[in-house]
């Protein structure tokens, strides 16, 4: 009654005043932040560019306008204002020198709160929580760290060469297999010898699904936070999504009891187990507190395989492509090769010094076609900031285009050449190439790329990745030649989509150099298989 009254007490106009008050003040607020920001294309009120982005390969897009607004420019997507970076020096700027303020990332609440509890570090934001889990990343991939894992690293690419030398055609999966058993056994102690194995399968269903949660506009709960509140009971969407997270989370916890009893017997039987992430992480929770459940524990170890197995061998399959589409580097590879290994045994990471083109080579093909091609899961800021007289508000999503940024030819002249001889010093580059492109202006990262990108929230599995690169490339290129078929046609730019690229399938010739470099492969396959015993494998 009382309400009704208060209905009635004013003319309707101006209930439809304050009705249209409403958006045109949120509109006049959108306007004054827009026209502060680093400038883009021209939004519309409420869903912002979402007509404008396109539905394939948005970084190449955002390469345009970046041409056309300038390295940081803005687009919005709704009423959410994404700031997209594509040169390295305003990304150092702003993602490593202002770190404490972007290191951030938007929220997902479907996947990083609803799915995974807030256990997953990739998706987690910047605050204590995170630090806990990339601490604990951190200590089980020290240089040291690293330097156990090489071994079994060497051991699967030789078996990938042997592997090569019966099954060439099914390259691909080679290496998805290689890179698949270096993270298993990274993380668990445990190697894998077919994509058939029960814990690949399980992993990509995990991986699929939370992929799924992730599409734009698919659950209300993304614009919407205080949804997760609502009951399960009145809510059988997320009651889904915990089910799966649930599931996932007992996967997890069971790997880690794999570890568990692998200690517990080596103990009681004094058996050789393997170093693994999970077991130097199990070791640390013995001496120390570690303020994580088990459940958020597990996550750790886990998040190797999501992060690690396909952007390494997407890296290492566009390796492949710009080998077949540039042969003058495999020349150069085989000839710094041959001069300094010969042909009596394969290279390893002792040569790695004494091998600069190859060390150039897994730098170059970061860079060419960088397989977190928009930088990653994006950061985003947490506090107000200007740069360069422009506004970027705290809770901006910040993209580093990687595709840009890697590919600016200010940067690196002539940038869709494959030329590893852009990463050598000058001393070494005359050696290797006669005729050279100018260098451009100098990257600020140490690495000469923004592949693994940026500050506080930099790739922590870059080092572990970088040696399965060199150790895979340095091995496969001292026993293959990696040929064009004669009248295919090759795109460079043919990517597949998502978060990740990868080059589309596309075939090749993978041809052993000669007999005895056959010869030394098989004779090393001995060696590896006995270093890749202890990895007992998981089963298919
Ligand atoms: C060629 C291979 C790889 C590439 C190109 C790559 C690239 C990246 C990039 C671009 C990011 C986001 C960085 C940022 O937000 O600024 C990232 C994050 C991450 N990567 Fe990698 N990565 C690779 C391999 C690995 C491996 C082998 C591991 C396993 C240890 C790993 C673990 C992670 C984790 C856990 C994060 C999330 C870090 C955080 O949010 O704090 N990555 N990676």
């Amino acid at each position: 009654m009382a309400t009704e009254s208060l209905f009635t007490s004013f003319p309707a106009y101006v209930w439809l005043s304050l009705l249209l008050a409403v958006p045109a003040l949120t509109l006049l607020r959108d306007v004054w932040v827009w026209l502060r920001m680093p400038p883009g294309p021209t939004p519309l009120p409420f869903i912002g560019n979402k007509l404008q982005l396109p539905k394939t390969s948005p970084w190449l897009q955002f390469e345009q306008w970046s041409k056309t607004y300038g390295p940081i420019f803005t687009i919005w997507i709704g009423r959410k204002p994404t700031v997209i970076i594509s040169d390295p020096v305003i990304a150092a700027e702003l993602l490593e020198k202002r770190s404490t303020k972007y290191s951030s990332r938007p929220r997902m609440v479907a996947m990083g709160e609803i799915l995974w509890d807030g256990a997953s570090v990739l998706v987690q934001p910047y605050g204590k929580e995170w630090s806990t889990r990339r601490k604990l990343l951190h200590q089980a991939l020290t240089p040291k760290a690293l330097r156990l894992y090489k071994p079994v690293q060497t051991a699967e690419a030789s078996r990938l060469c042997c592997e090569l030398l019966h099954t060439p055609a099914n390259w691909e999966k080679l290496l998805e297999r290689f890179t698949s058993s270096i993270v298993f056994s990274v993380a668990y102690g445990h190697r894998i010898d077919s994509l058939n194995a029960n814990i690949i399968h399980q992993r990509f269903k995990f991986m699929h699904y939370s992929a799924s949660l992730n599409v734009p506009g698919k659950y209300m709960v993304e614009s919407f936070p205080l949804l997760k509140h609502v009951p399960d009971i009145l809510a059988p969407w997320k009651a889904d999504i915990k089910a799966h997270g649930r599931e996932e989370a007992v996967a997890n916890m069971a790997l880690v009891d794999v570890v568990r009893s692998d200690l517990a017997r080596a103990k009681t039987h004094g058996d050789d187990i393997p170093d693994s992430l999970c077991k130097l992480l199990l070791e640390l929770r013995e001496k120390e507190h570690i303020p994580l459940s088990d459940r958020d524990f597990s996550f750790i170890p886990a998040s190797l395989f999501g992060a690690g197995s396909d952007t390494t061998a997407s890296t290492l399959c566009t390796a492949f492509l710009a080998l077949v589409t540039h042969p003058e580097t495999l020349r150069a590879a085989h000839e710094e090769l041959d001069t300094v290994i010969g042909s009596s045994r394969t290279p390893t990471f002792a040569d790695e010094i004494r091998l600069p083109y190859l060390r150039a080579l897994v730098k170059e093909v970061l860079r060419w076609r960088p397989v977190a091609v928009l930088g990653g899961t994006p950061h985003a800021s947490t506090e107000d900031d200007h740069y360069e007289g422009y506004y970027i508000p705290s809770g901006t999503t910040v993209l580093g285009n990687s595709w840009a940024i890697n590919l600016n030819e200010e940067y690196y002249p002539d940038p869709h050449r494959f030329y590893p001889a852009r990463f050598l010093a000058p001393a070494e580059k005359a050696e290797f190439e006669s005729k050279s492109t100018p260098n451009g202006k100098s990257h600020p990262a140490k690495a000469g790329h923004s592949s693994f990108g940026w500050g506080r929230r930099i790739c922590p599995g870059a080092d572990l990745a970088a040696n399965s690169l060199f150790i895979a490339l340095a091995k496969i290129l001292w026993a293959f030649h990696i040929q064009p078929l004669k009248g295919v046609a090759y795109d460079t730019f043919a990517y597949t989509e998502g978060f990740n690229i990868r080059p589309k399938t596309f075939k090749c010739e993978i041809k052993v150099r000669s007999e005895s470099h056959r010869e030394v492969l098989l004779r090393e396959l001995e060696g590896a298989e006995e270093v890749l015993e202890v990895f007992t494998p998981f089963q298919e």
